[in-house]
């Protein structure tokens, strides 16, 4: 059998977005209730004996924004708040930078190395959270349009008290992350909506503020315009590693940026997780609804869909890979592929660039898409190892097929 070379694929496809340290949270959201308008006491007590909005609202006239949010944001990543409108995702965002009281819970952020209660602590240290931890990106993403470029960029440098020339450096530096350094000294409103929301994403980045709230940053632009923003977003957290909270109401904005997404509905977050959780497992049918109509093809990868390494047979020192063919695989002492073989004769394994031929050996983070196109040019059903190199699972056409019809394995 002729097969193409595994190069031919794109295979570097799905470079991690997260920072290494996976573990650290940056923001973490405890039993969070927010309530809008008075009676919060009547309308908490409502509440706890598992009263729904409305029924508060006709009861006692306050508003519940949220009920009993739990979110861990971790370090790097980039969490989307989904839902409909009304359904509290700006609500729980303004709770991170203590722009919204909280009723009960709280909001640890990381700030200088330690968490800090937003919900309680003084507001010279909220000020310095605001000033140097967490900023806020807003839908117009809030420029003055009055002022250059420059100036916009360099604002928040400008109210942490950065002077002249250093201002000037990182301004042009951000400039030319996002492609405007030949923008520098229009104003603003001389420039296109799209080109405005990359002067906004240059002031975020500009800040050095680790975490960054964006309330729906891209919905205003036409499509073509939003897709490639949030390409360049990608391509700077790819980069930067910030933590990044991000609203929309566009699930496949928040399946194509999301590391992890909230789903919310009437002040709950009733699914919390990446976007294979919620294409192949959605929590109930408001979040089945959302997901309907979307295709697999453009949010799985193969660890989403792939046999785990341990489900597999173990036959002595040996993984039994396929059974009929009687295809096994040998793991070295780091749990790496080391060598396979078929009833005793060797197959090669044909890791990045070899040839198809063998046993192919690729990254679990690559796109369905490609693991598709692998599959249907290898011989043997196809191996998986993660970021350390490790054996981490088997796909073959039948876990492809239940993924492309939503099965679970
Ligand atoms: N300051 C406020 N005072 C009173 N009610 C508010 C306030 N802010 C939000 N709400 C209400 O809280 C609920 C959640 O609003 P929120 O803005 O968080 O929703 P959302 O999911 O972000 O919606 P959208 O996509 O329309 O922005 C809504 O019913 C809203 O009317």
């Amino acid at each position: 059998m002729t097969v193409a070379p595994l190069n031919a694929f794109d295979l570097d496809a799905a470079t991690p977005l997260v920072a290494a340290d996976r573990t650290e949270n940056a923001v973490e959201l405890r039993n969070v209730d927010i309530v809008f308008g008075r009676n919060i006491a009547k309308a908490l007590a409502l509440s706890d004996r598992g009263e729904g909005r409305e029924h508060i609202r006709e009861q006692v006239g306050a508003l519940m924004g949220t009920f009993k949010v739990n979110l861990d944001i971790r370090r790097g990543e980039i969490c989307v708040l989904m839902g409909l409108s009304g359904s509290g995702k700006s609500t729980v965002l303004r709770a991170i930078n203590g722009l919204n009281r909280v009723a009960r819970g709280s909001v640890l952020v990381h700030h200088r190395g330690q968490p800090v209660d937003v919900t309680t602590c003084r507001s010279a240290t909220l000020r310095d959270i605001r000033l140097n931890t967490v900023s806020m990106v807003f839908q117009q993403f809030g420029l003055l349009p009055w002022r250059s470029v420059r100036d916009n960029v360099g604002f928040g440098l400008e109210l942490r008290g950065v002077g002249g020339p250093e201002r000037a450096r990182i301004v042009d530096e951000k400039l030319a992350m996002v492609g405007l350094s030949g923008w520098a000294d229009k104003t603003v409103q001389e420039l296109s909506g799209g080109m405005q929301q990359r002067v906004g994403l240059a002031r975020a980045f500009a800040t050095d503020a680790d975490i960054l709230l964006m309330d729906e940053p891209f919905s205003a632009l036409d499509p073509l315009i939003r897709d490639k923003l949030q390409d360049d977003l990608l391509d700077l957290q790819r980069k930067l590693h910030k933590t990044i909270v991000f609203v929309s109401h566009d699930l496949s904005e928040a399946l194509k940026i999301g590391n992890r997404i909230a789903i919310m509905e009437g002040g709950h977050v009733v699914q919390f997780g990446t976007a294979a959780d919620i294409l192949l497992r959605p929590a109930n049918d408001y979040v089945a609804e959302f997901v309907k109509h979307m295709n697999p093809l453009d949010v799985l990868t193969a660890e989403a869909v792939m046999r785990p390494a341990h489900d597999l047979p173990v036959e002595g020192d040996m993984l039994l890979l396929h059974g009929s063919s009687g295809l096994r695989l040998t793991l070295d002492a780091a749990g790496r592929p080391a060598a396979a073989e078929v009833e005793g004769r060797p197959v090669a394994l044909a890791t990045d660039g070899g040839e198809a031929d063998g046993l192919v050996v690729v990254r679990s983070d690559l796109p369905l898409k490609t693991v598709i196109a692998l599959r249907d040019r290898a011989r043997h059903p196809l191996v998986f190892v993660d970021e350390t190199g490790r054996f981490a699972g088997l796909c073959d056409h039948g876990e492809i097929y239940r993924a492309l019809l939503r099965k679970n394995a």
